[in-house]
């Protein structure tokens, strides 16, 4: 398999295959491996709707009203519980505004394209077992945990 962006192609003058990069104009001979960049990631997220949501409404609360200012300040409580030692799955299970809740915040593989661009890029950022800070998306406000 090859990391996203890339193609196989076939020289035309060597009549031999290599490997091209349209998003990064890049062409190598050599398989570009597989290692280079994950295609996928698995992450888990504890979302915090505010009043400023696309949706302001989830399994917790039929109709969220609480400030953005309100989300954050929430938001950063997680992020004490969690670096003092809390389990980041049981804060989602309890207090995530997404779906994802019920799996204690895990949202499975995903590659590019499929989530809002601010939540996909600071999960391609992390490291596996590191935790975002605040990230805001048009759901709401995440902190985000790279599992794989
Ligand atoms: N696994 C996927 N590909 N599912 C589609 C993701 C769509 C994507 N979602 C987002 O970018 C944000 C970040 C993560 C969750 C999320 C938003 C919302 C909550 O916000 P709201 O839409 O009310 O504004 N939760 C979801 O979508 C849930 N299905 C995520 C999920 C739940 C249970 C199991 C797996 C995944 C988008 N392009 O909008």
């Amino acid at each position: 398999d090859l990391p996203d962006g890339w193609v196989k192609k076939i020289s035309k003058t060597h009549g031999k295959e290599y490997y091209y990069n349209a998003e990064t104009q890049e062409s190598t001979w050599e398989h570009p491996g597989p290692g280079t960049r994950p295609d996928k990631v698995r992450a888990s997220h504890l979302l915090v709707k505010h009043v400023g949501s696309r949706r302001p409404s989830s399994w917790k609360e039929a109709k969220i009203t609480r400030s953005r200012e309100e989300a954050l300040e929430i938001l950063e409580g997680f992020i004490e519980q969690i670096e003092g030692g809390a389990s980041f799955a049981e804060l989602a299970r309890v207090n995530s505004d997404c779906s994802s809740a019920k799996n204690g915040g895990d949202l499975g593989f995903f590659g590019k394209g499929q989530m809002q661009k601010a939540f996909e890029e600071a999960t391609f950022a992390l490291q596996v077992d590191e935790m975002s800070g605040p990230v805001s998306t048009d759901s709401g406000v995440h902190i985000i945990l790279r599992t794989g």
